[in-house]
């Protein structure tokens, strides 16, 4: 897979080259196993290849990986202790569920709570993304399913996108559709990748995209023509 260039950088865990390719090669031999370095929370399996210094964090949390306080604690936790090990220099995040990236906050987080619960789980949002945003490693989202609202976020914040081509997987900031106002911070993220028009129109329409549409407005150099990547 080959990835184009970005505006941000400034981490010695960056390559010198400005085009990165991962390798997402065949299965290890003996001595590449003992480089595998797995660990698992409730919601979100981290599996890091020393040797390519590559990290795949997938999220497992059914039905829909709805970004929960429990979600966005784990992932800002496993973020972090990729951060800390220098072996690692980029990661991979993508859901191990059939279809769904991620459906974007968790809606039960936000109906009957109480201000310190609701105070709690906004300030995991904003971790969330600040952390990945921040992140010195290379970030790649493998968009393996549907990615509205705060899955969009996600796969926005970080370095690169790759998104499966399937008709039934759309991705996009589309708030206005569900009668909220997307936060003036993830309607930066968007414009910091395609522009003020694109998300102008996507804002104002809450438009969800499939992929090759979201290409075209250059929201990733690549997609991936298998259902699952
Ligand atoms: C306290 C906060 C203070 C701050 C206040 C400001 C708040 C402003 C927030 C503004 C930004 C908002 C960002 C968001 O991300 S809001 C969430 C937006 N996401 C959605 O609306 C996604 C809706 N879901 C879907 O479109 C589909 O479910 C999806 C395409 C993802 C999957 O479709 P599929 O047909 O496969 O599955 P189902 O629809 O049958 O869903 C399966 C079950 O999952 C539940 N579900 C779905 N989405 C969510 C979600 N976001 N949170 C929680 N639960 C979700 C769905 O209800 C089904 O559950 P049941 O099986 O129990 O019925």
């Amino acid at each position: 897979m080959g990835f184009g260039t970005v505006s941000r950088g400034g981490s010695s865990r960056w390559p010198d080259q400005r085009l990165c390719t991962v390798e997402m090669g065949p299965p290890c031999h003996t001595s590449c196993l003992s480089r595998r370095k797995s660990s698992s929370s409730p919601k979100i399996k981290v599996d890091l290849d020393s040797s390519t210094g590559i990290a795949v964090m997938k999220f497992q949390s059914p039905p829909v990986n709805s970004l929960s306080l429990d979600f966005l604690t784990e992932f800002c936790i496993s973020l972090e202790k990729l951060e800390m090990d220098r072996s690692c220099r980029g990661v991979v995040v993508t859901s191990a569920l059939p279809k769904i990236f991620s459906a974007g906050l968790d809606i039960m987080e936000m109906y009957g709570k109480s201000p310190e619960r609701c105070g709690e789980f906004w300030k995991a949002v904003q971790e969330m993304w600040l952390k990945l945003y921040g992140s010195n490693m290379v970030t790649i989202a493998a968009i393996n399913g549907s990615s509205p609202a705060g899955g969009c976020l996600m796969a926005l914040t970080c370095d690169y996108r790759i998104m499966a081509e399937n008709p039934r997987y759309g991705i996009g900031l589309n708030e206005t559709q569900l009668g909220i106002v997307a936060p003036f911070w993830f309607k930066d993220t968007m414009v910091n990748t395609v522009g003020h028009r694109t998300t102008e129109l996507a804002l104002e329409l809450g438009l969800l995209y499939s992929a090759p549409d979201a290409l075209r407005l250059a929201w990733w150099t690549s997609w991936c023509r298998r259902t699952r990547c």
